[in-house]
């Protein structure tokens, strides 16, 4: 589900901003247009969307146009042109009262500089936001220790900033935006202040927190690494331009251009595509437990080139395998047909839709079978077969080498 839109969004700065425009249109870029103008286009024709529950991160290099972008969506930066629609509302129409509602309770900002307050406490940090949106003090105090213990910091709360260490204070920052509750988080370039260990961290905590609570959050990242590892989805900006918007994958297997393919060169496909970009639901290689007899099976397998089956649970639940030695076995113990029981099924180790092309290789290398791919819940989602692993490999090393 779409929960922010973006049309054609615009922005430059200095005026008169129209002479600007109306170069734009005529197809000049956007130095030239400096260079006879003296206006600065920041944002050049933007128009994406952003889902709701998802990580969208924007990158670029410093100077492409992210922060404007960025704090188009909650208007710190007026637009030029274009809209921003959130949850289907015109936030460019939205009056200074309603703006400042909506940034309050919809739309919170958590900065690179933590942007903290030396002489109030790391609760009153927390609560700040709260407080701005006028709750009443016991209740914004709840939400603000929760908000910390939501990150890491309860026992935290009547320190002073400069008593926490730099990823400590983030932590605060991170707090202070969670406790509004807001539906959407944007976050500028958040954890770079941070050394690369505390930095990881970070990363990984919103991800947990990003379980439970779901929240559409987009993020200015000027670091790949960042970008691959949050992002569900990247939109990547070049001079004001959105050049490119999809998932890492998508990215790195179909780059737009040099400029994106320059971001990519030196990444490591398989650290970045995942068992569930590659996998394929095929039907023979599956019966069903219920469905299914020692016989059913066999004949299934006699007249296929494979000498095996997963087993799958009413609910599709992976289950392990059975092979047609093992059932020929089982048959002539039993002497005739009876239904697929516990008994007769080998294990077999699914991976993980989330697992990447690196963690499955040696899997994929050793078996002889393709394999089986999992969901979260343990429910089949298909098969890697080593072709298809192979093939996606192949397409991205080309993809990025490509000149
Ligand atoms: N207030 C301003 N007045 C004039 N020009 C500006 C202003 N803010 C940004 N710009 C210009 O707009 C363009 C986009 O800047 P922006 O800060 O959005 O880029 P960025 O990708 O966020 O860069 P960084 O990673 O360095 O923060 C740049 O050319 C910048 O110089």
């Amino acid at each position: 589900m779409e929960k922010i839109v973006i049309e054609n969004l615009y922005k430059v700065f200095g005026s008169p901003a129209q002479k600007a425009m109306t170069l734009l249109e005529q197809g000049m870029e956007k130095d030239a247009i400096f260079e006879k103008t003296g206006l600065t286009v920041g944002v050049n024709n933007a128009s994406f969307s952003v889902n709701a529950g998802e990580i969208f991160v924007v990158m670029g290099l410093s100077g492409s146009g992210k922060s404007t972008l960025v704090r188009m969506l909650n208007r710190l930066i007026e637009p030029t042109a274009g809209n921003v629609l959130v949850d289907g509302e015109n936030v460019s129409k939205m009056s200074q009262d309603e703006l400042v509602n909506f940034r309050l309770h919809n739309m919170s900002m958590v900065f690179q500089s933590f942007a903290l307050m030396p002489h109030l406490t790391v609760l009153q940090n927390a609560a700040f936001g709260l407080q701005l949106a006028k709750v009443e003090k016991k209740k914004r105090e709840e939400r603000a220790a929760e908000a910390l213990a939501q990150v890491g910091l309860a026992g935290w709360e009547d320190s002073y900033p400069k008593q926490l260490s730099g990823g400590m204070q983030q932590r605060v920052g991170l707090a202070r935006g969670l406790a509004v509750d807001p539906d959407i988080l944007l976050m500028d370039e958040a954890f770079s202040a941070l050394d690369p260990l505390i930095r990881t961290e970070m990363q990984d905590e919103l991800l947990k927190l990003q379980e439970d609570d779901q929240r559409t959050i987009v993020f200015i990242s000027h670091d790949l690494d960042e970008a691959l590892r949050i992002g569900d989805r990247i939109a990547i900006m070049e001079g004001g331009r959105v050049v490119q918007v999809g998932s890492p994958e998508e990215i790195l297997q179909n780059p737009a251009d040099d400029y994106v393919r320059a971001f990519f060169r030196g990444v490591d496909p398989t650290n970045v595509i995942s068992a569930g970009d590659i996998v394929r639901d095929t039907q023979p290689t599956v019966i069903k437990m219920k469905a299914g007899s020692l016989r059913a099976a066999h004949e299934l397998l006699s007249g296929s080139e494979r000498d095996y089956l997963y087993v799958l649970g009413p609910k599709k639940q992976f289950l392990g395998l059975v092979s047609t030695d093992s059932l020929k076995e089982a048959m002539d113990k039993k002497t005739g047909d009876s239904p697929i029981d516990q008994a007769f099924i080998q294990d077999a180790e699914p991976v993980k839709m989330d697992d990447s092309m690196q963690d499955i290789l040696p899997l994929v290398a050793s078996h002889t079978w393709p394999v089986p791919v999992v969901d979260e819940n343990n429910k089949y989602k298909g098969v890697v077969s080593k072709n298809r692993f192979l093939g996606a490999l192949h397409r991205a090393e080309n993809a990025i080498e490509a000149e």
